[in-house]
């Protein structure tokens, strides 16, 4: 099966009111845990690749792996750019071989965020491409660019509309809450629930994304620090909020850190217990299984998106 975009997996997602994945990849093991997880839940899948990613594995590799993934599965996959800064990269990716991109413009005023994601849309539209934008501003860490706190700004349900309209965007990342990395809440979590309500109305039968979605799974955290590490105080999205973001019209749950702290601890915890190895070979395959096994729980219980492929 070829790649596919995400429309059909979003109006069913839509529909059916549950989640697709959006997994950010960077090599072959963090893709093969991914794609092996989905292949057993029969799950549709995005695959996604930021700026870092592009530069730390360059584009062709991430392509042809995810090509890969597609002939050793047959699952329905999106190849979907993150975070796409400009509209230079986002040609790119398009012309590169991409079904979907992200073109970012939240760090823009709201007429030039506008402006940027049509010529986008326009230039993908044009190509079979389809184009996801963000209104808002998530706080914390996106390649060397960090948000602070005092600069997040949540979504506004009227902008949320007239974006949409004017932009002919095909799903909109919005802010509520989230933010990328481990380090999510400082005290209790809590997400504007109201906040997506109202926009979800206000846009009925149109795709939205939340972004910084990871739960930061206690456990890799309390593996990370058991076996060396030093990430105190992580945490995340809990899931019983991503299953109610997902009735509410959010399509696409993006998912990073979790992939990255499960690889971490089981790392970790292998050269605690292994000192003597050095084989990559030997502490890769285990960090590869602790991702499909993570990714599965989320395909199940997180995403309920299994057996939607
Ligand atoms: O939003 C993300 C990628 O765009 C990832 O978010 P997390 O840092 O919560 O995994
Ligand atoms: O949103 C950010 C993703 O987690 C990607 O992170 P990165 O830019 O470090 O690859
Ligand atoms: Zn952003
Ligand atoms: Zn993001």
């Amino acid at each position: 099966m070829p790649l596919v975009t995400t429309k059909e997996m979003f109006q069913k997602a839509y529909d059916g009111q549950y989640a697709v994945g959006a997994f950010n990849v960077n090599n072959m093991e963090i893709i093969q845990g991914i794609v092996d997880a989905a292949k057993e839940e029969n799950a549709p899948l995005i695959l996604q690749v930021s700026a870092g990613a592009r530069k730390y594995a360059k584009h062709v590799y991430l392509v042809k792996l995810v090509e890969a993934a597609l002939e050793d599965t047959g699952l329905p996959i999106a190849l979907h750019l993150d975070h796409g800064e400009d509209f230079e990269v986002c040609k790119s990716c398009i012309d590169g071989g991409f079904s979907s991109v992200m073109i970012d413009g939240s760090k823009h005023p709201f007429e030039e965020n506008i402006a940027v994601t049509k010529k986008v849309v326009e230039y993908a539209h044009a190509r079979g491409v389809v184009v996801e934008a963000e209104l808002g501003r998530l706080a914390g860490v996106e390649d060397a660019v960090k948000v602070n706190a005092k600069d997040a700004t949540y979504t506004d349900p009227d902008q949320a509309v007239e974006f949409v309209e004017r932009t002919g965007v095909d799903s909109l990342a919005i802010a509520i809450g989230t933010s990328h990395g481990a380090y999510k809440f400082k005290g209790e979590p809590s997400l504007d629930f109201a906040r997506l309500e109202k926009i979800s109305k206000m846009l009925p039968n149109f795709p939205l994304v939340l972004h910084g979605a990871s739960t930061v799974l206690p456990e890799f955290v309390a593996k990370c620090n058991e076996y060396g590490g030093e990430i105190p105080g992580a945490q995340g999205v809990p899931e019983d909020m991503l299953l109610r973001a997902g009735k509410l019209g959010v399509c696409k749950i993006n998912i990073d850190t979790d992939l990255r702290l499960a690889m971490t601890a089981s790392i970790r915890e292998h050269f605690a217990k292994h000192p003597g190895d050095f084989d990559p070979r030997q502490y890769l395959k285990p960090a590869r299984e602790a991702i499909k096994s993570m990714v599965k729980h989320k395909v199940k219980n997180v995403l309920n998106c299994s057996g939607r492929a």
